[in-house]
C-alpha cells in the first residue's frame, strides 16, 4: 500500500511510518499505540493517520461534518465517551471513530461497538487497567563484551543496522580473528567462509546470526521486558480481573480462531514466571548460583584481606601464650638485625602458624561461599613463607578472581540466553496480550457510555435501501423515540424523553424555553454518534444515512452587513449541493430584521425542499415563514401545555404538524382569562 495514498499522510510521515515493521498492517490495523511507535508521531498523531486509514479502505472522503457546530457536537460526543476510559491510549483510539458516509465502516464500527455494549464494565477490571499502557521499546543497549566480525562489507552495513547493540568489526583473515579473541570475551563470525576455524577462545562462526537476534543479542529481548514489565503485569492483571469477571477479553487473535474463551495469548504463570527471573536494568534475577558468583567477585579483596586478619588474631593469640625458648645464637642474630622471625615462627609455632593459615583458607572459602574446586584455588591465597603479620599470594588472588568473574560470565550468559529464549516466545504474544488489554477499556468506555445514557444501536439506512423499502416508510431523514440528550444542563436522571422524526424541510416552532435548541442538539448528537457507529441516548432510533451534517447555531444578535451578506453566501453555497444532507438551523431569523428573515428563510427552505434534503429550522416565526414560501412548509411545534404557577409546562417532543402557540400568546391568553376585558380579548385575537 502507498503510505501517501493514506489522507494527511505526505511524504515526512510516510517515511516515518516506514520506520515501523510492516508499516501497512500497522496503519491499517487501528492499533494507535503501534502506529504512534514511528518515530516523531505521537498518540493523537496516529489516531489522524489510523482514521486516514479506515477512510482510505471504505472510500469515505470524510465531509460528513460540514459546520463549525456540528465539529462541535462530534467533540462534545466524543468527549462523553473519552470520559468512561481509564488509559490514555482508549482515549485516543476513541478518536478513530468518526462519522462517515460510508455503509461499510458504519456496518463495521457497529459491530464493534454491538460487541462493546454487551460488556458487563466490572470496577476490578477497572482498576486493573489504571496501570496499563502501551509497550515501549527501550534505547539500544551498548553489549561491549561480544562482537560481530565479518570480512565483507554488505555483511558489515546489514550488521550495523540489525544488531546496533554490539560492535560490528573488519576482519581479513584468521589472525585478525584470533586477536578479536584476545579484547572480547567472545566474537561472533559472520561468515560462511570461516567456518571450521580453530582460533583461542569464544569465537564462532554464525552466518545466521543476524536473523537471530534472541541468541545473537539476548539482551535486547532481555531490555525489552525489563523495560514494560509494570505494562506487561498491569496488562495481565486486567484479563485475570475480566476472566474473574466473567467477561474474558477476547483478542482479536482468539477471537478469529472463533474461540472467544481461548484465554489470554499468553501463558500468564510462564510470563510471570519469565519476569521474575528480570531484573529491572535488564540482567538476570533470582538465580542462586549467579548471586553467588557475583558476589564471591564482588567480595573478594575484602575477604582475603579479613581471612589475613583471622589469622593474625589467632597467631597473635598463640604468641601471647606462649613461652618461647630462643637459642643464643638466635637471639645474637636477631640482635644484629640478621636473622628473620619468621624462621623462629617456623621453627617454634609451626603448628600455630599452619592452623592460623588454615583459619583464613577456611574463612575465605565460607565468607565467598565458594565451591570445592573453587576453595582449592583459595587454598594458594594462603600457606607462603611464615610471617606476621600474615601475608598472601596476589597472584594466587588473581588467579581466583579470574576463575570466578569467567565461571559468573558464564552463568549469566547462559541464563541470558536460557531467558532471552522463553522470552522470545512470548514477545509476539505480549504485544497482543498489551493491545487486547487497551483494546478492551476503550470497549469498556462504549459499554458505559451506552449503560450511563440509556442507549440503543441505531439503525442507519441508506437512501437506496430506502427506496427499496416498502411506500410510506422509505427512510429519509431520521426517527428519534425517547431520545435524551446527555448534554442538557439538567441531570441525566431529569432529561425528559423527546420522541421526533422528520423528513423533509421542516419549521420547529415553540415557547422560549420549550426545548427547541435542545431537540436540534439531540438530533445532530443522535446522528452523529449513529453515523460513528455509536450506540445512540435513546429508545430506539433510525437515521439515514446522510452525507453531510450541516448544523448552525442561534448567532447572537443582528449582523452587519457584511457578516450577513457571507452567512446568505454560506446557505447559497449550501442549497447548491450535494443530496443527502441533513440541515439543522437555529433561529436564523436573529442574523437581520423580523420581515426580510422570513422571506429568506422561505427561501433557503424551498431550495432545500427540491432537494429532498431533511432540515430542521427552529424558528419563532414559523407563520411567517409559512406564508411566505411557495410551497407546503411543514411545521411542528414544542408545545407549552400552560402556564403554572408562572412558570411553563413544556411537552418537550415536537407535535407533527403544529404551530406551537408563542409565549407571549400564552401570556396575553392567561391575561384575558384571568382578568377578562376587551382589551387582552382584542390582543389575543391578533395572534
Ligand atoms: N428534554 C428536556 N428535558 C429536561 N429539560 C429540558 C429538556 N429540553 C430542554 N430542557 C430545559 O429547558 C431549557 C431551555 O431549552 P432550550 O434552550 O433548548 O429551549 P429553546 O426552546 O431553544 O429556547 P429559546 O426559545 O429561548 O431559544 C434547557 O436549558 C433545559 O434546562
Amino acid at each position: 500500500m502507498q503510505l501517501e495514498a493514506i489522507p494527511g499522510v505526505g511524504a515526512k510521515t510516510a517515511a516515518a511510518l516506514r520506520e515501523l515493521d510492516d508499516p501497512a498492517a500497522t496503519v491499517e490495523s487501528g492499533d494507535v499505540a503501534a502506529i504512534a511507535r514511528a518515530p516523531g508521531v505521537n498518540e493523537a498523531r496516529a489516531a489522524r493517520i489510523a482514521r486516514g486509514a479506515i477512510r482510505r479502505r471504505h472510500g469515505d472522503d470524510g465531509r460528513v461534518l460540514a459546520t463549525d457546530r456540528a465539529r462541535e457536537l462530534y467533540r462534545e460526543a466524543i468527549d462523553l465517551l473519552r470520559e468512561r476510559t481509564v488509559t490514555d491510549y482508549a482515549a485516543k483510539r476513541l478518536e478513530t471513530f468518526y462519522p462517515s458516509a460510508s455503509a461499510s465502516r458504519i456496518a463495521e464500527a457497529q459491530a464493534f461497538a454491538a460487541d462493546a455494549t454487551d460488556r458487563d464494565p466490572d470496577p476490578a477490571v477497572r482498576e486493573a487497567l489504571a496501570d496499563c499502557a502501551p509497550l515501549s521499546d527501550p534505547p539500544t543497549v551498548r553489549v561491549r563484551d561480544r562482537c560481530l566480525a565479518t570480512a565483507d562489507a554488505e555483511t558489515l552495513a546489514r550488521a550495523e543496522s540489525a544488531v546496533p547493540e554490539l560492535s560490528v568489526e573488519t576482519v581479513e583473515d584468521a589472525r585478525d580473528i584470533s586477536e578479536l579473541g584476545r579484547s572480547y570475551a567472545s566474537v561472533i563470525v559472520l561468515d560462511e567462509s570461516f567456518a571450521g576455524l580453530d582460533v583461542e577462545g569464544d569465537v564462532s562462526v554464525r552466518p545466521d546470526a543476524l536473523e537471530t537476534p534472541a541468541e545473537t543479542v539476548p539482551e535486547r529481548l532481555l531490555a525489552f521486558f525489563a523495560e514494560n514489565r509494570e505494562r506487561l503485569e498491569a496488562a495481565a492483571a486486567v484479563h485475570e480481573a475480566a476472566a474473574a469477571a466473567g467477561d474474558p477479553v477476547s483478542g482479536g487473535d482468539s477471537a478469529e480462531e472463533g474461540d472467544s474463551d481461548a484465554g489470554p495469548p499468553v501463558d500468564l504463570d510462564r510470563l510471570r514466571d519469565a519476569l521474575s527471573r528480570l531484573d529491572d536494568d535488564g540482567t538476570i534475577a533470582g538465580d542462586a548460583e549467579l548471586d553467588r558468583l557475583t558476589g564471591a567477585v564482588d567480595d573478594l579483596d575484602a575477604a582475603v584481606s579479613t581471612a589475613a586478619s583471622v589469622a593474625d588474631d589467632r597467631l597473635r593469640e598463640a604468641i601471647r601464650e606462649r613461652d618461647v625458648t630462643i637459642e643464643g645464637t638466635d637471639f645474637l642474630s636477631l640482635v644484629e638485625q640478621g636473622a628473620r622471625v619468621d624462621s623462629l615462627l617456623d621453627r617454634e609455632l609451626a603448628d600455630e602458624y599452619d592452623a592460623a593459615v588454615d583459619a583464613a583458607r577456611e574463612h575465605l572459602a565460607d565468607a565467598l561461599r565458594l565451591e570445592p574446586e573453587e576453595a582449592e584455588l583459595a587454598d594458594r591465597v594462603f600457606g607462603g613463607d611464615p610471617s606476621f603479620p600474615v601475608e598472601h599470594d596476589e597472584s594466587a588472588v588473581s588467579r581466583l578472581r579470574t576463575e570466578l568473574s569467567a565461571a559468573r560470565d558464564r552463568r549469566a550468559a547462559k541464563l541470558k540466553a536460557d531467558l532471552a529464549s522463553d522470552l522470545g516466545d512470548l514477545r509476539e504474544p505480549v504485544e497482543a496480550l498489551v493491545r487486547d488489554a487497551l483494546e478492551l477499556d476503550v470497549e469498556l468506555a462504549i459499554a458505559r457510555f451506552a449503560r450511563d445514557f440509556d442507549c440503543t444501536i441505531p439503525e442507519v439506512v441508506g437512501p437506496e435501501r430506502g427506496d427499496a423499502e416498502a411506500g410510506g416508510d422509505a427512510v429519509a431523514g431520521f426517527r428519534i423515540e425517547g431520545g435524551r440528550s446527555p448534554l442538557l444542563d439538567v441531570d441525566f436522571a431529569d432529561v425528559e424523553p423527546v420522541d421526533y422524526a422528520v423528513s423533509g424541510a421542516t419549521l420547529l416552532s415553540g415557547v422560549n424555553s420549550g426545548g427547541k435548541t435542545s431537540t436540534l442538539d439531540l438530533v445532530a448528537l443522535v446522528v452523529v454518534l449513529a453515523q460513528m457507529g455509536m450506540p445512540v441516548p435513546a429508545e430506539s432510533a433510525t437515521v439515514e444515512r446522510f452525507e453531510e451534517v450541516h448544523y448552525y447555531a442561534k448567532s447572537q444578535g443582528t449582523l452587519d452587513a457584511g457578516a450577513f451578506e457571507a452567512t446568505l453566501r454560506d446557505f447559497g453555497d449550501l442549497v447548491d449541493g450535494a443530496d443527502g444532507r441533513l440541515v439543522l438551523v437555529d433561529e436564523l431569523e436573529s442574523i437581520t430584521e423580523p420581515g426580510a428573515s422570513a422571506k429568506i428563510i422561505a427561501g433557503i427552505l424551498e431550495a432545500l425542499d427540491d432537494q429532498d434534503a431533511t432540515a430542521v429550522f427552529v424558528s419563532h416565526l414559523a407563520r411567517e415563514i409559512r406564508d411566505a414560501a411557495d410551497f407546503e412548509v411543514a411545521v411542528d411545534g414544542i408545545e407549552a401545555a400552560g402556564l403554572v404557577d408562572g412558570e411553563l409546562r413544556v411537552n418537550r417532543s415536537p407535535k407533527k404538524g403544529h404551530l406551537a402557540r408563542s409565549t407571549p400568546e400564552l401570556i396575553v391568553e392567561k391575561l384575558a382569562d384571568d382578568r377578562g376585558g376587551e382589551f387582552y380579548g382584542d390582543l389575543l385575537e391578533k395572534f
